[in-house]
């Protein structure tokens, strides 16, 4: 079957200043990836490498210094603030290690949440939240607030949420950092199963290399490059 790209980037640099002397961190030193549909990528480095600003900026969160990243061949910080946010909110789904869900909603709220920013009625999205939730195991925990929800339970949430506008990509940062090895297969089999039923796209950052070989293409990253 043909490839297809989703998201490619190219020539990515990042520097930051250093908040001791002021000057310039190089973090990125000309990256360049390919995700393709249905693909599974791992990322692997040392703490410090540029694992999560090199996801940041594919996502659109954090723009490169120099470089560029294109969604289906279109430059992305090329587009207004109002549309990229909107690409983001459509196309991309984030899972972090610290899970940002929102502590004053429920389960079922925070799921629905990129439905609603994206303009969809509230009992079609609070059906499509409900019915997210269900499949991840959470059926009896929709009106639970996070701090009622063990840290496995939170994390299925937030997978969910970023599932909830169907995305092309998921990209996830240490999505199982802070789970135990039960909790930790059930994201990977969630993500795992996802390529296979959607042809969805993943970019997994791990510091584990177990999980790391698991996917199609193992990248790591060293002195800002991309091997
Ligand atoms: N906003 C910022 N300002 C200055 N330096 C930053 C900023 N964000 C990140 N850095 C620095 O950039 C480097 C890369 O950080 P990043 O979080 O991308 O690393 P990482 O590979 O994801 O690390 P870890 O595996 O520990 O999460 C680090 O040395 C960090 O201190």
């Amino acid at each position: 079957m043909e490839k297809t790209t989703v998201l490619e980037c190219r020539n990515i640099e990042k520097k930051y200043k250093s908040k001791s002397n002021g000057e310039d961190l190089q973090i990125l030193r000309g990256v360049n990836l390919n995700v393709n549909r249905s693909e599974l990528i791992s990322i692997v480095g040392s703490s410090g490498s540029g694992k999560s600003t090199l996801l940041h900026i594919l996502g659109g969160l954090d723009r490169p210094n120099s470089g560029d990243v294109f969604w289906h061949g279109n430059s992305i910080y090329n587009h207004k603030p109002e549309k990229l946010a909107d690409l983001r909110n459509r196309h991309i789904g984030f899972v972090f290690q610290f899970h940002h869900l929102l502590p004053e909603f429920t389960a079922l709220e925070n799921v629905m949440m990129p439905a609603l920013i994206g303009g969809t009625g509230h009992s079609k999205a609070s059906e499509r939240a409900a019915d997210l939730l269900d499949r991840f195991g959470l059926k009896e925990r929709l009106e639970h607030r996070p701090t009622e929800l063990s840290g496995g339970e939170q994390q299925r949430v937030s997978m969910a949420r970023a599932l909830m506008n169907n995305p092309s990509i998921i990209l996830a940062d240490e999505p199982t950092g802070n789970l135990d090895e039960k909790n930790t297969e059930s994201i990977l089999e969630l993500l795992f199963e996802l390529r296979e039923t959607e042809g969805v796209s993943v970019v997994l950052i791990t510091h584990e290399n177990d999980i790391a070989r698991r996917c199609d293409t193992v990248y790591s990253l060293h002195h800002g490059v991309l091997g």
